[in-house]
């Protein structure tokens, strides 16, 4: 079953801290006033608008319900640095309360699964400097998890930690341990600043008599953008911020292509590749997911810009039209077990392997939690690479004012498509390769093939142990992307368009510096008209 599902987007607006207001709200309509500016969503929270407490119920429990229908589902917090994303989801301090998103999901999933069969599994990655890194891993090095993609085009990330839970205790001090460790500091702009993109999914398979349903829900907690000159931030914090205004750039690049109806019939490149924040929401923005966007915005005078921005992306990605796609498959016996599944040679390929790699027993009790986490944190925090990018490029891109020029031309570049190798390439042996643990991200290619409707694409959630003839088979339908080539390919890429940014910012500099100039002649030229005058006089 497939059906076309336009992104839905909701507002936030959080509470406003003791300064003017520049935002209102239509009452009782979807539509924010901003400056001369007006922006109609599909819902508005806070201000004049719904009151923030009922997110949940309009805009997350209809994606809770399409899960188990078998449909992948992504809520995507968005905005600028201390809009409130983090609480909203729930992925910070409040994530051992019911506040916020993610504990009210836990509670609907958990009520939901007492009628079905089911298993549920979880996993919680973060994008930090521009690599993935598992939350969840009992290892402290804390290797990035490598992508790959399948010959028939799906995502899946090797070494990413997925665990089975079967109560809501047990998933929820997950998210608190996975939050804990996530990578978070200190800037001018918000105290607990998060300093990665966090993705928090949640896998569920359910059983009948006739099928196999198992669909995803990711919940993503995005890293704001930010100024440095507002952040006030350097040294390590000012690297975080620029790699995130990177991500975040290639982020509102993707949206702004697919939500532009003019460019998406001209069929143009949808630059996923550049980072590996748009790769992981490639189902989400324009794939198979069903997805709905919560873009956190402050009513702050001081903020007018970034809000404006927000909005602007925002009301962009409704336009964005996904592709659906129950994910199931057929289940052969009544009396089929879940676990019992095992693929042949053949299934062998278009499934990913899981192993059972669970960190330690989680503790229920929070304060206990994060005093046990506490040392280790600093030391399971990844060790800064070697700056990617050209510092100049990025120290522009970080004051970037996203007006309307950059954003039109943003939205004209068109990005050359990474070739995409035929032949697989891997580098790990095959008995290697069984080490990892391997989960896909279910991030689907944009066309549907009608054939692979009712197959389940996405990683079944069931331990399969390979031997070395199927290993080997497996390893043939990955592709590695992360070769060194292609990923100074992509690195060519972000700097291309930030580049192409600074040039139009230096242009638009350059255009106020003549104005100005010529008011200093003219009033130069005024003075010596007086001078002339007196000395006539
Ligand atoms: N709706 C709200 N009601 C009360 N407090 C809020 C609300 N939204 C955010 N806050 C508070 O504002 C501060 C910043 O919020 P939060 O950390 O969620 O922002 P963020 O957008 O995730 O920021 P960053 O991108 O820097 O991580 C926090 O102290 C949070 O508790």
């Amino acid at each position: 079953m497939k059906s076309t599902e336009p992104v839905r987007v909701a507002v936030n607006i959080r509470p406003l801290k003791g300064c003017t207001d520049c935002i209102t709200v239509t009452p009782d309509e979807p539509q924010v006033h901003i400056g001369s500016h007006t922006f109609m969503y599909d819902f508005v929270f806070g201000n004049a608008g719904l009151h923030s407490s009922q997110i949940y119920h309009r805009c997350v429990a209809p994606l809770v319900e399409d899960l188990f229908k078998g449909y992948n589902a992504t809520v995507l917090a968005y905005g600028q640095t201390a809009s409130g994303k983090t609480y909203t989801m729930g992925m910070g301090t409040n994530c051992g309360t019911n506040e916020g998103i993610i504990p009210k999901v836990m509670e609907d999933v958990f009520t939901r699964v007492e009628a079905v069969k089911s298993q549920i599994r979880v996993s919680f990655l973060e994008i930090y400097n521009e690599e993935i890194y598992g939350l969840l891993a009992s290892n402290p090095s804390r290797a990035p998890i490598i992508i790959r993609e399948t010959a028939s085009g799906e995502i899946t990330l090797q070494g990413v930690t997925e665990v089975d839970v079967k109560t809501k205790e047990e998933m929820s001090s997950y998210l608190a341990r996975g939050s804990f460790t996530r990578a978070s500091g200190s800037t001018n702009m918000n105290i607990q600043s998060s300093r990665s993109h966090a993705v928090f999914t949640i896998s569920l398979q359910i059983t009948t008599a006739e099928e196999i349903l198992c669909a995803k829900l990711r919940l993503v907690d995005l890293a704001g953008s930010e100024r440095a000159n507002r952040t006030g931030a350097d040294g390590m914090r000012l690297k975080e911020g620029r790699h995130i205004n990177s991500s975040l750039l290639a982020l509102r690049n993707v949206i702004s292509l697919l939500g532009d109806e003019r460019k998406r019939k001209k069929g143009g490149h949808v630059p996923y590749r550049v980072s590996k924040l748009t790769r992981l929401l490639q189902d989400s923005l324009g794939g198979k997911s069903k997805t709905v966007m919560i873009a956190c915005v402050s009513p702050a005078i001081s903020d007018v810009e970034e809000t404006l921005n927000t909005l602007r992306y925002a009301n962009c990605a409704r336009n964005i039209k996904n592709q659906a796609v129950v994910q199931k498959q057929k289940t052969s016996a009544p009396s089929f077990m879940f676990n019992e599944l095992t693929p042949s040679k053949s299934e062998a390929k278009n499934k990913a392997v899981v192993q059972k790699h669970k960190p330690s027993v989680p503790s229920f009790d929070y304060d206990a939690m994060f005093k046990e986490l506490t040392p280790s944190k600093s030391e399971s925090l990844p060790v800064y690479d070697k700056p990617v990018y050209d510092e100049d490029v990025f120290e522009a891109i970080t004051e970037l004012q996203y007006n309307e020029d950059v954003f039109e031309a943003i939205s004209e570049l068109q990005i050359p498509s990474t070739s995409q190798p035929d032949d697989v390439s891997s580098s790990s042996s095959p008995s290697e390769f069984r080490k990892h643990n391997t989960s896909s991200l279910d991030v689907s290619p944009k066309k549907t093939e009608s054939k692979q409707e009712d197959k389940c694409q996405n990683k079944p959630m069931e331990i399969i142990y390979l031997t070395d003839d199927e290993a080997e088979v497996q390893e043939k339908c990955f592709i590695d992307l992360t070769t060194d080539e292609e990923a100074e390919d992509q690195e060519k890429q972000i700097i291309d368009l930030t580049t192409a940014e600074c040039h139009l910012e230096l242009k638009e500099l350059n255009k106020r510096l003549e104005e100005k100039e010529a008011e200093i002649r003219g009033y130069e030229e005024k003075v010596q008209l007086e001078k002339d005058k007196r000395a006539l006089q």
